[in-house]
């Protein structure tokens, strides 16, 4: 792959302090702080309406911001132009449909005044060899995603800006983009990424800001956040729910009775001693289904809680 411009090393690939942005009576962003550590994934969550698109346009130098200071790479964002180094796609990336994919890596490549000699590489990368020669509008969706990505990465980015990069992408794909972001930051690039998804974010990120209502209300790498999250929350059916829920309050463990069983909280040492003790006083487990990872817990405990 082609090297991107050269520019200085810098100890973090975006710096976001205080970012604010309207529109009309609408704040999209309301004094946001991000950090994107070069070297890493880092993964901007948060709900719909929650302000990502918006940060991810300002990084792109498509939207202005009201207040607040904005690097990439080192160098303050200019409206109305794309920062060095940087490259990706917000909302969904475009194509003209009647081209096949390679086609259209050919005219990216020659608008940016480039040669067509990454584009086998590129292709093969994303996983879409074999299917170049298609039409685009015969592309599924996570198709798509990847020929967005092959765009992005034919710039030969020190920083990848993907706008939620894995949706419309089987469990192998995610797999697959996951690996090759991993690649990318292994080689010191940078790359962010949005997802609506906290398991999707745990699966591809070392770090992780959630957004709620246009500011910020968690940063950190997905460690810290693992380590601070509640216990996961089951659904228990038993031969005898009310001799089961007798036992969890005897040993401690937090359930609650709902009309389709029990809902069982705890850490996975905790719930496995109390299976094993059901099971020795003749309850059978009938099933036993996580509802909610630890870390799913935490982002919609951080994002739903009253303004
Ligand atoms: N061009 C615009 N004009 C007016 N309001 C806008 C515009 N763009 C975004 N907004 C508003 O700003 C807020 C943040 O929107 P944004 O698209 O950034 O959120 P998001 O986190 O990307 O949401 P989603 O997950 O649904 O894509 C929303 O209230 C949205 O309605």
């Amino acid at each position: 792959m082609s090297a991107g411009p050269t520019l200085p090393a810098v100890d973090d690939a975006v710096r976001a302090d205080g970012l604010t942005k309207r529109y009309g009576r609408t704040v999209a962003l309301a004094g946001v702080d991000l950090t994107v550590p070069a070297g890493t994934v880092h993964g901007l969550l948060g709900p719909n309406g929650a302000g990502k698109t918006t940060l991810l346009r300002t990084l792109f130098g498509l939207s202005r911001p009201d207040a607040g200071t904005l690097t990439v790479l080192g160098e303050p964002v200019v409206a109305g132009r794309t920062p060095g180094g940087l490259a990706g796609f917000v909302d969904s990336p475009r194509f003209y449909p009647y081209l096949s994919g390679r086609r259209n890596l050919e005219l990216l490549a020659a608008y940016d005044r480039r040669g067509h000699d990454d584009i086998d590489a590129v292709l093969e990368r994303v996983g879409l060899a074999g299917r170049d020669a298609d039409r685009v509008s015969a592309y599924s969706s996570g198709m798509r995603q990847r020929l967005g990505l092959a765009a992005a990465l034919l710039r030969g980015p020190r920083l990848l800006v993907l706008d939620e990069p894995v949706n419309g992408l089987d469990p192998a794909g995610i797999r697959d983009i996951g690996a090759l972001l991993r690649d990318l930051a292994a080689d010191g690039g940078s790359v962010l990424l949005s997802s609506h998804h906290m398991a999707e974010a745990e699966a591809l990120c070392d770090g992780v800001t959630i957004l709620r209502a246009g500011r910020t209300v968690h940063a950190g790498r997905v460690e810290e956040l693992r380590a601070a999250a509640p216990a996961a929350a089951h659904l228990l059916r038993t031969t005898d729910d009310a001799a089961a829920r007798a036992m969890a309050e005897r040993r401690g463990v937090d359930v609650t009775e709902q009309d389709d069983g029990l809902a069982v909280r705890a850490h996975r040492a905790d719930l496995d001693a109390y299976v094993l003790a059901l099971a020795s006083d003749g309850i059978a487990v009938r099933a036993l289904t996580e509802t909610g990872s630890p870390l799913s817990q935490l982002f919609f405990a951080l994002t739903e809680e009253s303004a």
